[in-house]
């Protein structure tokens, strides 16, 4: 799956992007959230940047995980604006600085948008492997506020069934190039 992301060209990539905003304008009332989780697309993922942009213009605040200082494999979430400065992470995913930022708890925000290897159609995440959201969002925080959690793909990661793990966080919902995948998970938080 990763190698098929990375060897999407940069047209086929924008075209993902600008497919991802039509499925998520169906999700209506996706548009009272005020407050956003994203990422910054990585390996060929689906790009959230148009999304971001979008949500800019609406006046939302968007969120960025960036990786605990402390915390083993732990997100902390910051604000992103125009002109935010970014720095590399030890992946080389650009994340915000964290001086003087503006950091929120992950279970304070509204919806996150996940960056995903594969689901599948139970809701299923499997993730780069470290472990980050499924800890960061184990919280019991964040199961007391119950944002809503979406995973964002391209249309072919899904896969037909997926295994899990008692510590996997379901997703609500899956966003994709072409659709927006809702899920009946008892395990999901909404
Ligand atoms: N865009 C984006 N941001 C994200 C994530 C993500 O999946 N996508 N993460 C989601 O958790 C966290 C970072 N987790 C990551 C985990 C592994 C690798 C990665 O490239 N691993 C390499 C090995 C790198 C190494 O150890 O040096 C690999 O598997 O090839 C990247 C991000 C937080 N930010
Ligand atoms: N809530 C948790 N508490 C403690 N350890 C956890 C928790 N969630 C996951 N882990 C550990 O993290 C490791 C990686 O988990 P997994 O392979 O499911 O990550 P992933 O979902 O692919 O990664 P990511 O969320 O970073 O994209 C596992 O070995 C697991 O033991």
């Amino acid at each position: 799956m990763r190698k098929k992301r990375r060897a999407l060209t940069p047209a086929q990539q924008r075209s993902a992007a600008s497919g991802l905003q039509k499925s998520l304008s169906s999700a209506i009332h996706l548009s009272r959230s005020a407050r956003w989780g994203l990422y910054l697309a990585n390996d060929g993922e689906i790009n959230p940047l148009p999304t971001i942009q979008r949500l800019w213009r609406r006046k939302k605040a968007c969120y960025l995980p960036v990786l605990h200082p402390l915390y083993h494999n732990r997100l902390w979430f910051v604000r992103y604006e125009p002109g935010t400065k970014l720095k590399p992470n030890k992946y080389g995913i650009p994340e915000p600085v964290l001086r003087g930022a503006k950091r929120v708890p992950p279970w304070s925000l509204h919806v996150v948008c996940f960056p995903l290897v594969a689901f599948d159609k139970q809701g299923n995440r499997l993730g780069m492997g470290g472990g980050y959201y499924d800890r960061t969002f184990a919280d019991r925080r964040v199961i007391i506020k119950r944002p809503k959690l979406i995973g964002f793909a391209h249309h072919f990661q899904q896969f037909p069934e997926l295994p899990h793990e008692p510590w996997d966080i379901p997703l609500s919902a899956v966003a994709t190039d072409q659709q927006l995948h809702h899920f009946r998970n008892k395990k999901a938080l909404r």
